[in-house]
């Protein structure tokens, strides 16, 4: 469903990511872990259209979306669930969900209420008095609204208790299960090995191992060895 084929950028003329080929299959999730200034972040950036590449491709759907602006790519049906979570601080929840739908799309706010019950009890507090995994549940929200076929998910566990962290993981098995397939980029691999299908490590921009979930859930020691190996 999602393609990378030799996916190179970086920034003011320096390179980040060094041809990076990468597919999530439809339906999967598909986590990329790595150790900080990895690239994960630049990788997740270059897909949603935030970061123009130096070279290579991204298809989706076998369409060719290289390069486009990230208005775009959400609109061809690439979502993000930005680092930092990024929820406007003034606007209410039903007011962020009232801004992310979009005529057409499977996801109304209702049914993403329905799988986020939690904000649903929050609809009408603001995005700076939530909590920080409410905060999470409404990034989430915001970037399933609008229909997207790939979810972008940037260390979404990041500052969340272990159990919150579980059900956003939780969450993106459900929702691939659902046909909305994703990329995890994630700070804590063996968080991510719970639910992912497929697993590649990142290191200094290129790909260094890559693994099947299940053969991790059995044995992570491989993984465990894949970062030690690349350590900081
Ligand atoms: N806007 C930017 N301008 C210049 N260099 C950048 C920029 N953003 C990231 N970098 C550099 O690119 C490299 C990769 O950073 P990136 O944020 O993609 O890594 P990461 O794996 O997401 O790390 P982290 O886990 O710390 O978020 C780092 O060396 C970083 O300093």
């Amino acid at each position: 469903m999602l393609e990378l084929d030799g996916l190179t950028a970086g920034y003011h003329g320096g390179t980040v990511l060094h041809g990076l080929d990468l597919e999530v299959a439809a339906g999967a999730v598909h986590a990329v872990v790595g150790h900080n200034g990895a690239g994960k972040t630049t990788l997740v950036h270059t897909v949603a259209g935030l970061l123009r590449p130096s070279a290579g491709t991204v298809r989706l759907d076998g369409g060719d979306i290289t390069g486009r602006p990230a208005h775009r790519a959400a609109r061809a049906g690439i979502g993000l669930v930005p680092q930092g979570r990024r929820v406007f601080a003034g606007l209410t929840v039903a007011e962020h969900l009232r801004l992310s739908h979009r005529k057409g799309s499977a996801w109304t706010p209702q049914r993403v209420l329905e799988l986020l019950p939690r904000l649903a009890e929050r609809r009408g507090s603001r995005g700076g008095d939530l909590s920080g995994g409410e905060q999470q549940m409404l990034a989430l929200a915001r970037a399933l609204l609008p229909g997207p076929r790939v979810l972008l998910l940037d260390e979404p566990t990041e500052g969340l208790a272990p159990a919150l962290a579980r059900r956003v993981h939780e969450l993106t098995r459900t929702l691939a299960g659902e046909g909305v397939a994703a990329l995890l980029v994630s700070p804590s691999p063996l968080l991510a090995v719970d639910c992912a299908d497929a697993v590649t490590v990142l290191t200094s921009g290129r790909v260094t191992a890559r693994f099947s979930g299940s053969a991790l859930r059995d044995d992570p020691a491989p993984l465990h060895e894949a970062l030690s190996l690349t350590g900081p």
